[in-house]
């Protein structure tokens, strides 16, 4: 078993009069690349921002490497790299400079980290590039560059990807991954697009209204993503009201007052048509589809009030 080297346990955080986070529980396993799924405002940045010292718990407890004391806590934290709120980079600054400004801001010492942080971005070529210059790729990987100037074990990312073409997405995933695999730098990355984590997490937790509803590894996601028949009937209701009585069937999911998906009876679509028409059900259309990611979240989630789900 992997060593858990960030974990919450019943974690919850109220502002004023909002409840941001309820009972969440969870563990960052070492190695792991963990993808935070979740809609905006479901509580991904105040997880985030708890776990770096940036805002307190109401409730509950966290621990870093195994310590939950404010001295184990406050010790951890210096092993963590995190990107929540955009660094603020000075425009007229190259990337070096930038990174030079705030390694003696934290006190890091020694130089040769700027130079091996830039390395490991990319961003060793820019010479005399200012950063208003840069593009928003450039820009997330300077972000980076200063997550890893202290050497983390564990990088915490909000939304690192939001905003980047598809070709900035490919370039941070692989850098990432890269991280991750050369460097054995365990990751935390949150996003509101599923799809954005693909081929990247190991593992994904969904978090709906401050509440972490689903965890599962990226293989059981692909296996949950399955297969279904799509039934498009004059009353879903009804029709999952005989789905229930007539053949016991409960893995069904009603996505409109017109329509269900059935993940049981694929190869028996007739058997479902027939028992519609029997029980006066008016039947449009019963075919078979498969369920792509942002099905497979809208149907945890539920995704009518927010159309950012789907922002590609
Ligand atoms: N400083 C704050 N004061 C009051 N309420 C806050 C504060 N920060 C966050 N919230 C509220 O807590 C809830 C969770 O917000 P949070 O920023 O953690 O969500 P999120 O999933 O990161 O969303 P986003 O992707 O939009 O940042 C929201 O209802 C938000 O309005």
């Amino acid at each position: 078993m992997a060593e858990i080297i960030a974990a919450a346990g019943n974690l919850s955080k109220e502002y004023q009069n909002t409840k941001a986070l309820s009972n969440i529980n969870f563990g960052l396993r070492r190695g792991d690349i963990y993808g935070l799924v979740g809609k905006n405002g479901a509580g991904k940045t105040t997880l985030l921002r708890i776990l770096t010292g940036q805002a307190f718990l109401t409730a509950g407890s966290i621990s870093l490497f195994g310590e939950s004391s404010k001295e184990g806590l406050s010790k951890g934290r210096k092993r963590i790299g995190a990107i929540i709120e955009e660094p603020g980079f000075y425009s007229y600054m190259t990337a070096r400079e930038n990174l030079e400004y705030y390694r003696i801001q934290r006190g890091i010492p020694g130089k040769r980290c700027v130079q091996e942080a830039l390395e490991e971005v990319g961003l060793v070529d820019t010479g005399n590039k200012k950063f208003q210059n840069f593009s928003l790729g450039m820009k997330q990987r300077l972000g980076l560059a200063l997550a890893l100037m202290n050497k983390p074990e564990i990088l915490l990312l909000d939304e690192p990807i939001n905003g980047l073409d598809p070709f900035g997405i490919v370039e941070i995933r692989n850098l990432l991954l890269k991280l991750n695999k050369e460097k054995k730098i365990t990751i935390l990355i949150s996003s509101h697009i599923l799809t954005e984590l693909t081929n990247l997490v190991t593992c994904y937790g969904f978090i709906d209204r401050g509440e972490l509803i689903k965890q599962l590894s990226e293989e059981e996601l692909l296996k949950e993503c399955g297969k279904y028949l799509e039934v498009k009937v004059d009353k879903a209701e009804r029709m999952a009201a005989l789905l229930e009585t007539k053949l016991g069937c409960h893995a069904y999911k009603v996505t409109s007052d017109y329509s269900l998906h059935i993940f049981e009876y694929l190869n028996q679509p007739e058997l479902i048509s027939q028992m519609a028409v029997e029980n006066g059900i008016g039947l449009r259309s019963i075919a078979p589809k498969e369920m792509n990611l942002e099905d497979y979240f809208m149907q945890l989630v539920g995704g009518k009030d927010d159309e950012a789900i789907y922002e590609k």
